[in-house]
C-alpha cells in the first residue's frame, strides 16, 4: 500500500512536470520567435531600395506576427520619398496599405509625446484612421507603433488582427517595439543613402539629373523597353544662341534662363520620364512608352512653351527659344543589339537631328526617326 506521503509526492511531481513542460514549450516558442525575428531583421538589413523595403515590411510583418492587416505610414514633408519611389517606377499611390503623409502632426497627436505604441479595439480612440478605408474586413484589435529616429517621427507601423483579444491595453509589446526600432533605423539609413545617391546625380544649377544619371538610366530604360516591347524615345534639347544671352544679359541671367528652361521642360514630361542636363545648355529627355510620333508631339509642345515663356531677370524680359532633335527605339522594328550600343545610337541620332534643327534655322524640332531599323539594314 502506498502511503499518503508517497501519493502527495507523486502528485507534486506531476504538477512540477507539467510546469516544466509548460516552461519548456514557452522557451521553445520564444526561441522560434527569436529565430524568425532574427531572419526578418537580416533580410530587412539587406534591402537595397526603399520600394523593396516597403514591400518587405507590408508582406513579411504580417507573417512574422501572424497578423491579418499591416499598414505603413511614412512621413514625407518634402515629397522626397514620393520622388524616390517614382524614380524606381513604384506605384506607391496604388499600393494598398501604404500612405505617405506630409506632416508628422497626426502621429504626434496619437502618441502624445510618449512615443509608445497605442493598443486596443479598432474603433477605440483614433486607431481607425491608421488603416486604409477600403479594407474589406476591418480588424477587431490593433496596435499602432510609431517609427521614430532622433526624436522625430518617420511614420508608423499599423498592425491589426481579426481577433479582439490579440491587442489589449497593458499587454507587452517588446517584440513589436524592437521590430519598429529596426525598421526605423533601416528606413533612415535607406533614405540617407537614397538622398546621397540622388544628390550626386543631380545638377545643382537646374535641379534636374546630370549626365551621369542619364548614362545609368538609359541602359535600364532600354532593358525595360526590350522586356516590355514598348518604345523608348529620346529628345536632345538645346537653347538657341545661348552665348548671346550670356553676353547680352550677363552670366547670372544665363544661369537663371537655364534653370527656368529646365523647370519648364520637366513640367511638360511625365513623372517617370527622365530629364538630364547633358552639358552647358543641352538637355536630354527619355520618354518611356512613347513612340516616335508621340515624342515629336511632346518636343513640339516643349518648343512652343519655351518660345512663349517670358523669362524675367533683373527687370528685363529675356526671349528664349530651343531646338530639339528626336529619335526612338522601337524594339519590334529594331535589330537585336546590346543595350550599350542602342543607347549610343539613340543619343547620337537625336543629337544629329538637333544639329539639323540648328542648321534649318533653330526654334524647331527635327525627327531622326527609329534607330537600328531592321528594314534599313
Ligand atoms: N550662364 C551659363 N552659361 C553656360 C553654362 N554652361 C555653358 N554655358 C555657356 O553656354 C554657351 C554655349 O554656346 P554655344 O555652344 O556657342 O552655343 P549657342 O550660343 O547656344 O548657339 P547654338 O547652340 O548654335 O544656338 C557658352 O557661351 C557657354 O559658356 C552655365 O552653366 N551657365
Amino acid at each position: 500500500m502506498r502511503s499518503r506521503l508517497e501519493d502527495d509526492i507523486t502528485t507534486e511531481l506531476r504538477v512540477l512536470e507539467s510546469h516544466l513542460d509548460g516552461m519548456l514549450s514557452r522557451v521553445q516558442h520564444n526561441s522560434l520567435t527569436l529565430k524568425r525575428l532574427q531572419s526578418y531583421e537580416m533580410r530587412l538589413l539587406a534591402m537595397n531600395t526603399l520600394a523593396e523595403m516597403i514591400e518587405f515590411i507590408l508582406a513579411e510583418t504580417k507573417i512574422l506576427f501572424g497578423l491579418d492587416v499591416v499598414n505603413l505610414w511614412l512621413v514625407d514633408p518634402k515629397n522626397e520619398i514620393a520622388a524616390y519611389l517614382d524614380g524606381d517606377h513604384y506605384d506607391y499611390k496604388r499600393r494598398e496599405g501604404l500612405l505617405l503623409i506630409n506632416q508628422e502632426s497626426p502621429l504626434g497627436d496619437s502618441f502624445d509625446g510618449s512615443k509608445q505604441p497605442v493598443l486596443g479595439g479598432y474603433r477605440s480612440s483614433d486607431c481607425e484612421r491608421y488603416f486604409s478605408a477600403s479594407l474589406a474586413k476591418k480588424p477587431a484589435s490593433v496596435v499602432i507603433v510609431p517609427l521614430v529616429r532622433r526624436d522625430k517621427y518617420l511614420g508608423s507601423l499599423n498592425l491589426g488582427s481579426y481577433r479582439s483579444d490579440r491587442f489589449v491595453q497593458g499587454m507587452a509589446t517588446d517584440f513589436i517595439e524592437h521590430i519598429a526600432s529596426v525598421i526605423s533605423i533601416c528606413l533612415e539609413n535607406n533614405l540617407n543613402v537614397e538622398t546621397m545617391r540622388r544628390t550626386s546625380l543631380i545638377d545643382p544649377l537646374t535641379g534636374v539629373n546630370n549626365r551621369r544619371f542619364l548614362e545609368q538610366r538609359i541602359e535600364e530604360e532600354l532593358d525595360r523597353s526590350q522586356r516590355t516591347r514598348e518604345p523608348l524615345s529620346c529628345l536632345f534639347l538645346d537653347i538657341d544662341y545661348f552665348k548671346r544671352i550670356n553676353d547680352g544679359y550677363g552670366h547670372q541671367a544665363g544661369d537663371h534662363v537655364l534653370a527656368a528652361v529646365a523647370t519648364l521642360i520637366k513640367k511638360q514630361l511625365r513623372n517617370n520620364d527622365v530629364l538630364a542636363r547633358y552639358g552647358g545648355e543641352e538637355f536630354v529627355a527619355l520618354l518611356s512608352q512613347s513612340d516616335n510620333k508621340h515624342a515629336v508631339e511632346i518636343a513640339e509642345r516643349i518648343r512652343i512653351c519655351i518660345a512663349e515663356l517670358r523669362i524675367l531677370f533683373a527687370e528685363q524680359t529675356i526671349p528664349v527659344t530651343i531646338s530639339v532633335g528626336a529619335a526612338t527605339y522601337q524594339p519590334a522594328f529594331a535589330l537585336k543589339k546590346p543595350v550599350a550600343e542602342i543607347a549610343l545610337q539613340l543619343i547620337q541620332t537625336a543629337d544629329a537631328a538637333l544639329y539639323e534643327a540648328k542648321r534649318n534655322g533653330r526654334n524647331r524640332v527635327e525627327n531622326g526617326g527609329l534607330v537600328l531599323r531592321m528594314d534599313a539594314a
